[in-house]
């Protein structure tokens, strides 16, 4: 048996606001920083000790990780990191408000770009103030696996890689797993361990700051489809809140 626990970054600067983040590097608010400890204070609650960590290399999930850790006590735990864990790419909606957006474009497309499973928004262009092209943490990717935009099937394909060659490893290790990731990164990954369909993901929220544990039988499926949520109230109401963003 291998037990997992993936857990969405808390609270964004961005979330707060409102608005699309994708790959733009916001920090978490303060209520998000409280979140982080709450996760790692649940985590000792629950008796889980994490052995290693799996991280994006975007700050809010960083962030995360290691308030989540000193929470815990497990600041010294080793920690890899990856872009293949980052929120995925809203292209040209990063930066914009998801009202306004919902108002300007109305509901169905407002949807099909958050939550259809394979319909990406418009490209961000390589000079908007919110591209990351020229950003020195993906100077070693190569130019072509550079998103500009991505859908939830693109975020699938290239998180895959990093399951199998870096996590699934560590699992079969028989090392407790903790990913401190994003909604739809870790949307992705629970869509392929529950073996979602593609049109049912699109109704699958996680919410920030909770952590969800997977006990995963030897093939790495979950014992309990959906995993768990080690605060299932908080994580029914704040699921709720953020399907209801933009409205
Ligand atoms: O803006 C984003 O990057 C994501 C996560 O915060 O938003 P959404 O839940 O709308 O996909």
């Amino acid at each position: 048996m291998a037990t997992l626990v993936l857990l969405r970054h808390g609270e964004s600067d961005w979330n707060a606001k409102g608005l699309f983040t994708g790959w733009v590097d916001v920090s978490l608010s303060a209520k998000g920083e409280d979140e982080a400890r709450r996760g790692g204070k649940l985590l000792l609650d629950n008796d889980l000790r994490p052995d290693v960590v799996h991280t994006s290399v975007l700050t809010r999930a960083i962030q995360t990780a290691q308030l989540a850790l000193g929470e815990a006590d497990l600041l010294w735990l080793p920690v890899r990191r990856s872009w293949r864990l980052n929120e995925r790419h809203y292209g040209a909606l990063q930066g914009k408000n998801k009202a306004q957006t919902r108002e300007e474009f109305g509901d169905e497309q407002f949807m099909l770009w958050r939550r259809s499973y394979d319909v990406p928004p418009p490209p961000m262009a390589d000079d908007d103030e919110y591209s990351q092209a020229g950003d020195p943490r993906y100077a070693l990717l190569p130019p072509e696996l550079m998103p500009r935009t991505e859908c939830l099937k693109d975020v699938v394909e290239r998180m895959l890689p990093y399951w199998y060659d870096q996590i699934v490893p560590d699992l079969s290790a028989g090392r407790t797993v903790l990913v401190a990731a994003h909604g739809n990164s870790l949307r992705a990954l629970v869509k392929h361990l529950d073996g979602i369909s593609d049109e049912k993901i699109a109704g699958l929220n996680i919410p920030t700051g909770i952590p969800l544990l997977y006990e995963l039988d030897e093939g790495f499926r979950p014992k309990q489809p959906g995993g768990r949520y080690l605060d299932p109230d908080a994580a029914k109401a704040a699921i709720e809140a953020v399907a209801n963003q933009g409205r």
